[in-house]
């Protein structure tokens, strides 16, 4: 057994979204978002499932903090529903939306908990998806109105912002693969919106530090790691295409205020063109305080000619998978963030999500999730390796804190390390919860 320790800086945390976790979807003035469109469309989520109830945090939000404060965390990362704050994306300001949220931040604040708020987490609302979404530049200024918004209410209150999380859920998986909301399939699309995308996170970080509020603000990509299958160029080659999709297209313009040319001489074979405005890289490539790094899963994987976006296959190499078949990869996680430091240097980075789908079940008052603490032990060993080796590491939030609906597989895959029973919204701490408050209190862990 070895002892795994972590700077005595360290930030632990836990990480949740409102549309995930909230409920309360046409109460006090929320307006209706693309993920309420989108669940209520018949095919679109497992089962049928939205987020119409959720885990009802919005009513149940002190019972949860109660659970944060036993787990013993210094921060919580959330995320503020747009449509609650603006109902038609614009114009009016729905007070009762910014009074939850005022309600909610003080008794986190009230019990020494570090709120960290991302501003936009998938749930756009509905009626700027009717003048086009994120494809319509017109919502980029929205995006900016709704965050100066949230900086000036919360001003003195919440000092660490998130802009964006997973751009590339929100362009390419969402408007390329369509698995997520809106639900398009179309790759050019989808690209004019991840630049869209970024320009909106540039303006808004530009406003922050217009506004001088007193905090830090950054982004949180989504990440993944390929290895090749062999030392050939083209495996290579076509594992850095994959990794680039996540990391260098959007990291690139923020740090480096362009695109990996890579990048966009592989899209323009594929018929796609960046359409930039001027100002628009100038925008993009403001200085952040910090980055997010979210990290789920890698692959081994090989050149394949003709074979998806980027000419690559997996190979099955046996690894475990997690009940979201997902492979259980903790080198991919050691890999893309020394990946990223190299790129970009002394970034200071959290990682805003790391966790593992795995559908245990309570049985007398237990869930005995032992296969979610070894995926944590995996990968945070890899985390401290990756520390060791001069990576930047503020901060590590689990995802998530409880279990909620995961999207278009809605509550059929339970990332949580609280269990929720969704007839009863009863709450019930995991054994990987108490393997966490452990962890956390003593900085450190055996394995
Ligand atoms: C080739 C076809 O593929 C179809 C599905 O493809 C994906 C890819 C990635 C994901 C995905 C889900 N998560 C976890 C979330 N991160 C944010 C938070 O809200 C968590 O719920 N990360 N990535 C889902 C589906």
């Amino acid at each position: 057994m070895a002892i795994i320790q972590f700077p005595k800086d360290m930030k632990w945390g836990t990480a949740t979204a409102s549309y995930q976790i909230e409920g309360a979807a046409n109460e006090d003035g929320r307006g209706p978002s693309i993920w309420d469109t989108f669940s209520h469309t018949p095919g679109k989520v497992k089962g049928g499932d939205n987020g119409d109830i959720a885990c009802d945090s919005y009513h149940r939000y002190e019972e949860d903090i109660r659970i944060m404060k036993d787990l013993g965390i210094d921060y919580y990362r959330f995320s503020v529903a747009w449509p609650r704050i603006y109902p038609n994306g614009k114009g009016d300001i729905n007070p009762k939306g910014l009074e939850f949220y005022h309600d909610f931040v003080d008794k986190l604040i009230e019990n020494g908990i570090e709120p960290m708020c991302t501003l936009y987490h998938w749930d756009l609302p509905q009626a700027l998806q009717d003048q086009g979404g994120w494809a319509n530049r017109e919502t980029i200024d929205a995006f900016v109105q709704y965050a100066e918004t949230m900086f000036r209410e919360f001003k003195g209150k919440i000092k660490y912002w998130i802009t964006l999380n997973e751009p590339w859920c929100i362009s390419f998986l969402s408007n390329h693969i369509g698995a997520h909301a809106p639900g398009n399939q179309d790759l050019q699309l989808a690209t004019d919106i991840s630049h869209h995308l970024l320009v909106a996170h540039g303006r808004a970080v530009k406003k922050f530090r217009e506004l001088e509020i007193d905090g830090q603000i950054g982004f949180a990509p989504n990440t993944t790691w390929l290895d090749p299958f062999s030392d050939q160029q083209e495996d290579l080659d076509a594992c850095q295409r994959d990794i680039g999709h996540y990391v260098e297209w959007f990291m690139d313009p923020v740090f480096k205020g362009e695109y990996p040319q890579f990048m966009v001489e592989w899209f323009r074979k594929k018929g796609v063109e960046l359409h930039i405005q001027s100002g628009d890289l100038d925008d993009i490539n403001q200085p952040i305080d910090f980055l997010g790094i979210n990290y789920y899963t890698g692959h081994i994987a090989r050149y394949k000619e003709n074979t998806g976006l980027f000419d690559f296959e997996y190979i099955e190499m046996g690894y475990e998978r997690t009940d979201i078949d997902w492979p259980v990869y903790p080198e991919g996680f050691f890999k893309v963030l020394t990946h990223i430091t190299k790129r970009y240097g002394d970034v200071p980075i959290y990682i805003t999500e790391n966790g593992a789908c795995y559908n245990d079940e309570p049985v007398n008052g237990k869930v005995g999730d032992d296969r979610r603490i070894k995926y944590l032990q995996q990968h945070l060993t890899a985390l401290s390796q990756a520390i060791e080796s001069g990576v930047n590491i503020k901060g590590y939030f689990v995802w998530s804190l409880m279990d909620n609906f995961e999207w278009a597989e809605g509550y059929s895959k339970r990332f949580g390390i609280v269990h929720v029973d969704y007839n009863t919204l009863e709450r019930t701490k995991k054994d990987s919860f108490y393997w966490y408050k452990k962890t956390i209190a003593n900085n450190w862990f055996e394995y």
